[in-house]
């Protein structure tokens, strides 16, 4: 791969970030990388392990004369970054952020942004509940999904370039409006996070009251809800504050699928329960049989040869 960017700056040196730095090496996309974040503890760390080729001590230092800037940091301090970095930036530079939500983040960010700049938003479909400098790994969005969401009127050979630059730290890209990819969202990643917080509450609630041992003999659905409901509290309270409006409707549905097979255990409806699983056990193979889990175990077909 060559280089697609001369100069990249990452604010907000966690998890995506400090990803993203290990795959721009690993790919030589850009020539220098250059990085800050707000906590002075975690640009000392960026040093000590060699994130970033330069670590700098404010927001203006790291954005000049780059080519490439990508917001790092929760969906709720975008608005303040783009704020702050808006004066500092070269004409024709591309800014982009990796936002788990995106009208929000299109709302507080474009309007501060100079005319001259492009502002081409981004979503990697890749993470893990932990966090912070030295959480990142290069092979993080390999064969993940990366979700461009350009506004209607940006360069289309800059969205191009951003694409290869996504290609280049091993995702599949694909272009989506900003309203559709929160609802999108919403469904397949906001309302289960807030679904695990829910449950392992649920739990340690229970653990109290019974003095029990939920949490020693959980099975592996339950340790899977552990580990996502890990997740990082400051992300998670941002992506659901900017989030609203699509969160709510598919907690809406989901609460009211929820009451009928509660309804369907009260009543002794079997037949209920058992289509409604059948139904969901159809999707799972169907998702595995078009190939789209790469996560998954060899399925249904045997050993692996
Ligand atoms: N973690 C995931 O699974 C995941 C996946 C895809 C996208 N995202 C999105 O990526 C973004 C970053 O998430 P992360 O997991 O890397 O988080 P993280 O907590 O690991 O890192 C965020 C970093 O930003 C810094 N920061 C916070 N406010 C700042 C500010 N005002 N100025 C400068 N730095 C600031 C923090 O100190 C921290 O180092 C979030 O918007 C999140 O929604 C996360
Ligand atoms: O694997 C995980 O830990 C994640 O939660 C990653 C995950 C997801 O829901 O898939 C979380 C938030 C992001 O915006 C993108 C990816």
């Amino acid at each position: 791969m060559s280089v697609i960017y001369n100069r990249v700056a990452l604010i907000g040196l966690g998890l995506i970030a400090s990803s993203m730095f290990w795959a721009i090496k690993r790919a030589g996309l850009a020539n220098e990388v250059t990085g800050f974040s707000r906590s002075a503890k975690t640009r000392d760390t960026a040093r000590e392990i060699g994130l970033c080729d330069r670590v700098c001590n404010n927001l203006t230092d790291a954005v000049i004369d780059a080519d490439l800037i990508v917001l790092c940091v929760p969906v709720g301090a975008m608005e303040d970054v783009a704020m702050q970095i808006a004066p500092g930036l070269k004409s024709g530079a591309t800014v982009s952020d990796v936002g788990s939500v995106k009208r929000a983040v299109i709302d507080a960010v474009a309007p501060h942004l100079p005319d001259d700049v492009h502002f081409i938003p981004a979503h990697p479909l890749a993470g893990t509940e932990q966090s912070g400098p030295t959480s990142g790994f290069a092979e993080l969005f390999d064969n993940r999904w990366c979700l461009l969401v350009p506004l209607e009127d940006t360069d289309p050979a800059q969205v191009d370039r951003l694409a290869d630059f996504w290609h280049g730290l091993g995702s599949n890209v694909e272009c989506m409006e900003p309203d559709h990819h929160d609802l999108v969202l919403a469904v397949t990643s906001h309302t289960p996070h807030l679904i695990a917080y829910t449950m392992v509450g649920v739990a340690d609630d229970l653990r109290r009251v019974t003095d029990s041992e939920v949490v020693k003999y959980s099975a592996a659905g339950f340790r899977d809800f552990t580990r996502i409901a890990a997740s990082d509290p400051t992300m998670w309270r941002d992506v659901f504050l900017n989030n609203k409006d699509a969160t709510l409707e598919i907690l809406g549905r989901f609460t009211e699928e929820l009451f009928a097979l509660q309804r369907a255990i009260r009543k002794g409806d079997g037949k209920e329960l058992h289509d409604y699983f059948t139904r969901t056990r159809a999707i799972r193979r169907g998702i595995i049989e078009a190939g789209q889990d790469t996560d998954a175990p060899n399925f249904g077909r045997g050993p692996k040869k």
